[in-house]
Protein backbone atom coordinates (compact mmCIF):
# COMPACT_ATOMS: atom_id res chain seq x y z
CA UNK A 1 0.00 0.00 0.00
CA UNK A 2 2.22 3.21 -0.90
CA UNK A 3 0.05 6.13 -0.59
CA UNK A 4 2.61 8.50 -0.19
CA UNK A 5 1.56 10.14 -3.33
CA UNK A 6 -2.55 10.28 -2.36
CA UNK A 7 -3.59 13.80 -1.96
CA UNK A 8 -7.08 14.90 -0.82
CA UNK A 9 -10.28 14.47 -3.44
CA UNK A 10 -13.48 15.46 -3.45
CA UNK A 11 -16.70 13.64 -1.43
CA UNK A 12 -17.20 9.89 -2.99
CA UNK A 13 -21.05 9.13 -3.16
CA UNK A 14 -20.92 5.28 -2.91
CA UNK A 15 -23.67 3.39 -4.46
CA UNK A 16 -26.62 2.55 -2.36
CA UNK A 17 -28.08 -0.94 -1.73
CA UNK A 18 -31.13 -2.12 -0.67
CA UNK A 19 -31.94 -5.14 1.54
CA UNK A 20 -34.98 -7.22 0.62
CA UNK A 21 -35.94 -10.49 2.74
CA UNK A 22 -32.41 -11.91 2.79
CA UNK A 23 -30.66 -10.14 -0.27
CA UNK A 24 -28.67 -6.99 -1.10
CA UNK A 25 -29.50 -5.24 -4.19
CA UNK A 26 -29.33 -2.14 -6.33
CA UNK A 27 -31.63 -0.59 -7.98
CA UNK A 28 -29.35 1.17 -10.47
CA UNK A 29 -28.16 -1.46 -13.28
CA UNK A 30 -24.91 -0.96 -13.01
CA UNK A 31 -24.94 -1.25 -8.89
CA UNK A 32 -23.43 -4.26 -8.19
CA UNK A 33 -20.25 -2.92 -10.98
CA UNK A 34 -19.74 -0.12 -9.24
CA UNK A 35 -19.56 -1.39 -5.43
CA UNK A 36 -17.70 -4.65 -6.57
CA UNK A 37 -15.17 -1.86 -8.41
CA UNK A 38 -14.72 0.49 -5.27
CA UNK A 39 -15.50 -2.69 -2.78
CA UNK A 40 -17.53 -0.88 -0.70
CA UNK A 41 -21.34 0.26 -0.65
CA UNK A 42 -23.91 1.73 1.61
CA UNK A 43 -26.82 0.16 2.86
CA UNK A 44 -29.84 1.55 5.09
CA UNK A 45 -30.42 0.66 8.33
CA UNK A 46 -33.65 -1.51 8.20
CA UNK A 47 -36.16 1.05 10.38
CA UNK A 48 -37.14 -1.51 13.39
CA UNK A 49 -33.43 -1.90 13.74
CA UNK A 50 -32.26 0.38 16.76
CA UNK A 51 -28.42 1.47 16.48
CA UNK A 52 -27.96 3.10 20.20
CA UNK A 53 -27.11 0.37 21.95
CA UNK A 54 -23.93 -0.18 19.95
CA UNK A 55 -22.90 3.77 20.12
CA UNK A 56 -23.75 2.88 24.04
CA UNK A 57 -21.34 -0.03 23.95
CA UNK A 58 -18.54 2.26 22.09
CA UNK A 59 -18.84 5.53 24.69
CA UNK A 60 -18.90 3.32 27.41
CA UNK A 61 -16.32 -0.03 27.15
CA UNK A 62 -12.99 1.72 27.97
CA UNK A 63 -14.63 3.79 30.48
CA UNK A 64 -14.20 2.18 34.70
CA UNK A 65 -17.29 0.99 35.97
CA UNK A 66 -18.81 3.69 38.62
CA UNK A 67 -22.15 2.45 40.02
CA UNK A 68 -23.96 4.11 37.50
CA UNK A 69 -26.79 2.66 34.75
CA UNK A 70 -23.57 2.40 32.20
CA UNK A 71 -21.75 -0.61 34.65
CA UNK A 72 -22.87 -3.14 32.12
CA UNK A 73 -21.38 -1.68 29.03
CA UNK A 74 -18.06 -0.52 31.05
CA UNK A 75 -14.50 -1.72 32.06
CA UNK A 76 -13.57 -3.68 29.23
CA UNK A 77 -10.04 -1.96 29.05
CA UNK A 78 -9.27 -3.79 32.16
CA UNK A 79 -11.31 -7.17 31.72
CA UNK A 80 -9.22 -10.13 30.47
CA UNK A 81 -11.47 -11.92 27.85
CA UNK A 82 -9.81 -14.86 28.23
CA UNK A 83 -12.66 -16.56 26.18
CA UNK A 84 -12.21 -14.29 23.48
CA UNK A 85 -8.66 -14.29 21.13
CA UNK A 86 -9.26 -10.40 20.24
CA UNK A 87 -10.47 -8.32 22.97
CA UNK A 88 -9.49 -4.76 23.98
CA UNK A 89 -6.25 -2.92 21.94
CA UNK A 90 -5.14 0.22 22.21
CA UNK A 91 -3.90 1.06 18.88
CA UNK A 92 -1.08 3.33 17.92
CA UNK A 93 -3.60 5.67 16.17
CA UNK A 94 -6.08 7.61 18.26
CA UNK A 95 -9.00 4.60 17.93
CA UNK A 96 -8.98 1.97 21.02
CA UNK A 97 -10.80 -1.06 20.06
CA UNK A 98 -12.99 -3.99 21.23
CA UNK A 99 -13.30 -6.85 19.17
CA UNK A 100 -14.98 -10.06 20.17
CA UNK A 101 -16.28 -12.50 18.19
CA UNK A 102 -19.85 -13.57 17.87
CA UNK A 103 -19.39 -17.08 19.69
CA UNK A 104 -18.46 -15.04 22.66
CA UNK A 105 -21.30 -11.71 22.33
CA UNK A 106 -22.99 -13.72 25.81
CA UNK A 107 -20.71 -13.41 27.61
CA UNK A 108 -19.34 -10.35 27.47
CA UNK A 109 -22.40 -7.70 26.17
CA UNK A 110 -25.73 -6.59 27.39
CA UNK A 111 -28.88 -8.36 25.62
CA UNK A 112 -29.28 -4.96 23.73
CA UNK A 113 -25.82 -5.05 22.12
CA UNK A 114 -26.60 -9.13 21.61
CA UNK A 115 -30.23 -8.47 20.09
CA UNK A 116 -27.77 -5.64 17.43
CA UNK A 117 -25.13 -7.37 16.72
CA UNK A 118 -27.18 -10.29 15.82
CA UNK A 119 -29.16 -8.28 13.31
CA UNK A 120 -26.40 -7.01 11.82
CA UNK A 121 -24.55 -11.01 11.31
CA UNK A 122 -27.96 -11.98 9.62
CA UNK A 123 -27.65 -8.82 7.35
CA UNK A 124 -23.87 -9.00 6.97
CA UNK A 125 -24.26 -12.45 5.49
CA UNK A 126 -27.09 -11.47 3.48
CA UNK A 127 -24.68 -9.15 2.23
CA UNK A 128 -22.38 -11.72 1.60
CA UNK A 129 -24.21 -14.03 -0.18
CA UNK A 130 -25.12 -11.36 -2.80
CA UNK A 131 -21.54 -10.16 -3.45
CA UNK A 132 -20.83 -13.73 -3.87
CA UNK A 133 -23.30 -14.39 -6.19
CA UNK A 134 -22.90 -11.05 -7.76
CA UNK A 135 -19.05 -11.42 -8.49
CA UNK A 136 -19.75 -15.19 -9.87
CA UNK A 137 -18.84 -17.48 -7.20
CA UNK A 138 -21.32 -20.62 -7.71
CA UNK A 139 -23.19 -21.36 -4.57
CA UNK A 140 -22.30 -24.80 -4.21
CA UNK A 141 -18.51 -23.40 -3.27
CA UNK A 142 -19.90 -20.93 -0.86
CA UNK A 143 -19.36 -22.94 2.69
CA UNK A 144 -16.06 -23.79 1.25
CA UNK A 145 -14.35 -20.82 0.48
CA UNK A 146 -15.90 -19.04 3.83
CA UNK A 147 -15.54 -21.84 6.29
CA UNK A 148 -19.31 -22.21 6.74
CA UNK A 149 -20.42 -18.53 6.88
CA UNK A 150 -24.24 -20.05 6.11
CA UNK A 151 -23.73 -22.47 9.43
CA UNK A 152 -22.20 -19.99 11.65
CA UNK A 153 -18.64 -21.64 11.61
CA UNK A 154 -16.56 -19.06 9.43
CA UNK A 155 -15.17 -16.50 11.96
CA UNK A 156 -17.39 -13.65 12.63
CA UNK A 157 -16.57 -10.52 15.69
CA UNK A 158 -17.43 -7.17 16.32
CA UNK A 159 -15.00 -4.38 16.48
CA UNK A 160 -16.05 -1.50 18.57
CA UNK A 161 -14.28 1.77 17.93
CA UNK A 162 -13.20 4.72 20.06
CA UNK A 163 -11.60 7.77 18.10
CA UNK A 164 -10.05 9.64 20.99
CA UNK A 165 -10.38 13.49 19.52
CA UNK A 166 -7.36 15.16 20.63
CA UNK A 167 -4.79 12.48 21.61
CA UNK A 168 -1.86 13.52 19.45
CA UNK A 169 -1.91 10.57 16.94
CA UNK A 170 -1.10 10.88 13.05
CA UNK A 171 -4.19 8.84 12.25
CA UNK A 172 -8.10 8.52 13.65
CA UNK A 173 -7.49 4.83 11.97
CA UNK A 174 -4.70 3.96 9.85
CA UNK A 175 -5.14 2.96 6.20
CA UNK A 176 -6.11 -0.51 5.74
CA UNK A 177 -7.65 -2.96 4.00
CA UNK A 178 -10.06 -5.32 6.19
CA UNK A 179 -8.69 -8.96 5.76
CA UNK A 180 -11.76 -10.96 5.72
CA UNK A 181 -15.01 -10.94 3.03
CA UNK A 182 -17.37 -8.13 4.49
CA UNK A 183 -17.34 -5.99 7.17
CA UNK A 184 -20.88 -3.94 7.61
CA UNK A 185 -19.53 -0.17 9.91
CA UNK A 186 -21.78 1.92 11.96
CA UNK A 187 -20.47 5.02 13.01
CA UNK A 188 -22.52 8.47 14.82
CA UNK A 189 -20.50 11.35 12.53
CA UNK A 190 -18.23 11.16 9.01
CA UNK A 191 -14.76 10.89 8.83
CA UNK A 192 -14.17 7.40 7.07
CA UNK A 193 -12.03 7.81 3.87
CA UNK A 194 -11.78 5.89 0.75
CA UNK A 195 -8.37 5.68 -1.24
CA UNK A 196 -9.72 6.15 -4.65
CA UNK A 197 -6.77 5.57 -7.42
CA UNK A 198 -5.02 8.38 -6.00
CA UNK A 199 -6.69 10.28 -4.20
CA UNK A 200 -8.61 10.20 -0.43
CA UNK A 201 -12.38 10.82 -0.73
CA UNK A 202 -14.63 11.50 1.72
CA UNK A 203 -17.80 9.28 1.91
CA UNK A 204 -20.44 11.22 2.81
CA UNK A 205 -22.49 8.95 4.80
CA UNK A 206 -26.32 9.31 4.80
CA UNK A 207 -27.69 9.32 8.53
CA UNK A 208 -28.94 5.76 9.01
CA UNK A 209 -26.79 4.06 6.27
CA UNK A 210 -24.35 1.24 7.21
CA UNK A 211 -20.92 1.62 5.40
CA UNK A 212 -20.00 -2.28 3.76
CA UNK A 213 -15.89 -2.87 3.10
CA UNK A 214 -15.07 -5.79 1.13
CA UNK A 215 -12.16 -7.06 2.31
CA UNK A 216 -8.71 -9.07 1.24
CA UNK A 217 -10.44 -12.62 1.04
CA UNK A 218 -13.25 -11.48 -1.50
CA UNK A 219 -10.10 -9.75 -3.22
CA UNK A 220 -8.09 -12.94 -3.41
CA UNK A 221 -11.06 -15.22 -4.69
CA UNK A 222 -12.23 -13.30 -7.02
CA UNK A 223 -9.31 -11.83 -8.78
CA UNK A 224 -9.40 -14.07 -12.23
CA UNK A 225 -13.31 -14.15 -12.49
CA UNK A 226 -15.25 -11.57 -14.85
CA UNK A 227 -16.56 -9.25 -11.68
CA UNK A 228 -13.68 -9.33 -9.39
CA UNK A 229 -14.64 -7.43 -5.95
CA UNK A 230 -11.61 -4.82 -4.92
CA UNK A 231 -10.97 -4.77 -1.24
CA UNK A 232 -11.25 -1.08 -0.15
CA UNK A 233 -8.73 0.62 1.31
CA UNK A 234 -9.91 3.17 3.64
CA UNK A 235 -9.10 5.40 7.05
CA UNK A 236 -9.83 7.54 9.64
CA UNK A 237 -7.96 10.92 9.65
CA UNK A 238 -7.16 11.83 13.30
CA UNK A 239 -9.78 14.72 14.45
CA UNK A 240 -7.74 17.54 16.94
CA UNK A 241 -9.35 18.84 20.30
CA UNK A 242 -11.89 20.61 20.85
CA UNK A 243 -14.09 19.48 18.15
CA UNK A 244 -17.93 20.20 18.80
CA UNK A 245 -19.07 16.64 18.54
CA UNK A 246 -16.41 14.87 20.83
CA UNK A 247 -14.90 11.49 20.17
CA UNK A 248 -16.58 9.74 17.14
CA UNK A 249 -17.57 6.00 17.21
CA UNK A 250 -18.23 3.18 15.31
CA UNK A 251 -19.01 -0.62 15.47
CA UNK A 252 -18.72 -3.20 13.09
CA UNK A 253 -19.28 -6.79 12.24
CA UNK A 254 -17.10 -8.84 10.16
CA UNK A 255 -16.95 -11.87 8.13
CA UNK A 256 -13.82 -13.85 7.55
CA UNK A 257 -12.40 -17.03 6.79
CA UNK A 258 -11.32 -19.02 9.92
CA UNK A 259 -7.62 -18.63 11.05
CA UNK A 260 -6.98 -21.99 10.33
CA UNK A 261 -7.98 -21.90 7.05
CA UNK A 262 -7.11 -21.70 3.50
CA UNK A 263 -7.54 -18.70 1.25
CA UNK A 264 -9.08 -19.63 -1.86
CA UNK A 265 -8.85 -18.40 -5.48
CA UNK A 266 -10.85 -18.88 -9.31
CA UNK A 267 -7.98 -19.78 -11.55
CA UNK A 268 -8.44 -17.86 -15.05
CA UNK A 269 -9.79 -21.27 -15.93
CA UNK A 270 -12.71 -20.36 -13.51
CA UNK A 271 -11.12 -23.71 -11.60
CA UNK A 272 -11.23 -22.90 -7.38
CA UNK A 273 -7.85 -24.18 -5.96
CA UNK A 274 -6.23 -22.70 -2.37
CA UNK A 275 -3.89 -20.13 -2.27
CA UNK A 276 -2.41 -19.20 0.54
CA UNK A 277 -3.26 -20.30 4.88
CA UNK A 278 -5.53 -16.82 6.06
CA UNK A 279 -2.98 -17.17 9.10
CA UNK A 280 0.02 -17.14 7.03
CA UNK A 281 -1.40 -14.35 4.88
CA UNK A 282 -2.50 -12.35 7.82
CA UNK A 283 0.67 -12.36 9.77
CA UNK A 284 2.44 -11.42 6.55
CA UNK A 285 0.41 -8.62 6.36
CA UNK A 286 0.55 -7.50 9.26
CA UNK A 287 4.64 -7.24 8.99
CA UNK A 288 4.33 -5.57 5.78
CA UNK A 289 2.06 -2.66 7.32
CA UNK A 290 4.32 -2.95 10.65
CA UNK A 291 1.82 -3.06 13.14
CA UNK A 292 1.45 -6.29 15.60
CA UNK A 293 -0.39 -9.64 14.50
CA UNK A 294 -3.33 -10.81 17.39
CA UNK A 295 -1.32 -12.31 20.28
CA UNK A 296 -3.82 -14.51 21.31
CA UNK A 297 -4.34 -16.31 17.71
O1 LIG B 1 -14.72 3.75 11.96
C1 LIG B 1 -14.80 3.57 10.73
O2 LIG B 1 -15.52 4.27 10.00
C2 LIG B 1 -13.94 2.51 10.08
C3 LIG B 1 -13.52 1.42 11.02
C4 LIG B 1 -12.61 0.42 10.38
O3 LIG B 1 -12.06 0.62 9.35
C5 LIG B 1 -12.39 -0.90 11.03
O4 LIG B 1 -12.84 -1.10 12.19
O5 LIG B 1 -11.76 -1.77 10.39
FE1 LIG C 1 -11.42 -1.25 8.40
Amino acid sequence: MTTTTAVQGPPLNLPIAQLTDSAVDFAAPDGWEQALRLGAFLLPVPADLDAEPGLRLCRNFYLDPDGGPDDRYRGHRTREHAASKLGYEDRPDQVEQLQIESIHWDKYFPEDVIGLLQRMRELTLSALNSCLAASGVPERDWDTVTGGARQETGWCYTTVNHYRAGLSRDHGIVEHTDSGFITVIYADQQGYEILDGERWRPVEVPPRHFVVNLGDAAEVLTAHLPRAAGAVIHRVPPRPAPVANGDRSSFTVYMGPRMDMMLYQYGTDGVLGEYQGFRDYSVEKSKKLGYEFHSRI
